[in-house]
């Protein structure tokens, strides 16, 4: 991956500060990152050392204080990267398949339309067949394909992803992050992922990013080197363990960092 034409999103000297004086927080301190065309990236880092911050500076919700976020060589960003925020934000009034198609129908497409390619999606989901039901009938791990499902719809340049699946239980967490695999082993459009859990990030992920304690700052970006269609047997092996103890070491480090600032 060297050529500049298949960068997705590109972060450049990315800081941020909010507020002013005495009460200002730097979230972001200085942050490059380049996520090339069908790479998969997970953020990793502790609780409020500003991963969230950064997804919203890429989506172009929040503006940095300091670097730019060009996604496919464009400063434009709003409206042209999917976005999934950490709630799944579902309309309790709408439809499986309404929901789904709510950023396309902001796009101006029309809904005949939008229904068509969201159904289709549905299909690839296993939700075929829960369209027309409402969001308070379906599962947790339902209702974040839908919510997933309304993301990729949005057909934006890359996708960023929070914590999509912090509010499940394990067993539905390790079922989504399968599901999750393979649809996005056949869309592969580029991805940050935001996430807390370690196995995940790498198991999900080409490159998982290392955070440290706020101001966050990049500690370490860690290749894995394993091949797709990924197996659940890959968790077990040593080359598996050895990324994952090496994070959680970077983790620890990033601490002992925060120690010494504070
Ligand atoms: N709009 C805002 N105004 C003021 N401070 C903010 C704002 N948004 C975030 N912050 C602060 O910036 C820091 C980074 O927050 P952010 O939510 O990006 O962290 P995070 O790494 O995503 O946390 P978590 O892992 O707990 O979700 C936190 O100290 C937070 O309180």
């Amino acid at each position: 991956m060297s050529t500049e034409d298949n960068i997705a999103i590109e972060i450049i000297g990315v800081s941020k500060v909010f507020g002013e004086g005495a009460t200002a927080t730097k979230a972001l301190d200085s942050v490059y990152l380049t996520v090339y065309d069908r790479e998969f990236v997970s953020l990793i880092g502790p609780s409020g050392c500003g991963k969230t911050t950064l997804l919203n500076i890429v989506a172009g919700v929040e503006e940095p204080t300091q670097g730019r976020v060009l996604v496919g060589s464009s400063s434009h960003r709003l409206g042209h990267v999917s976005y999934m925020p950490q709630k799944d934000l579902l309309l309790p009034w709408r439809t499986a398949l309404d929901n789904s198609i709510l950023g396309l129908e902001l796009k101006g497409v029309d809904k005949k339309t939008a229904r068509r390619r969201a159904q289709e999606l549905f299909r690839l989901a296993g939700l075929e067949g829960f369209e027309d039901v409402l969001p308070s009938k379906l599962s947790g791990g339902m209702r974040q394909r839908v919510a997933f499902i309304r993301t990729i719809c949005c057909e934006g340049r890359a996708m960023l992803l929070d914590e999509p699946f912090a509010s499940l239980d394990a067993l539905t967490r390790v079922d989504m992050q399968n599901w999750l695999m393979r649809v996005w082993d056949e869309i592969k459009i580029p991805t940050l992922l935001v996430t807390h859990d370690i196995e995940e990030a790498i198991w999900l992920s080409d490159r998982v990013v290392v955070f440290t304690p706020r101001p966050g700052r990049i500690l370490e970006v860690l290749d894995v080197p394993f091949g797709r269609p990924r197996t659940l047997e890959m968790k077990l092996t040593e080359e598996f363990l050895a990324i994952k103890r090496e994070i959680m070491e970077s983790l620890g480090e990033g601490s002992k960092v925060k120690a010494q600032v504070n």
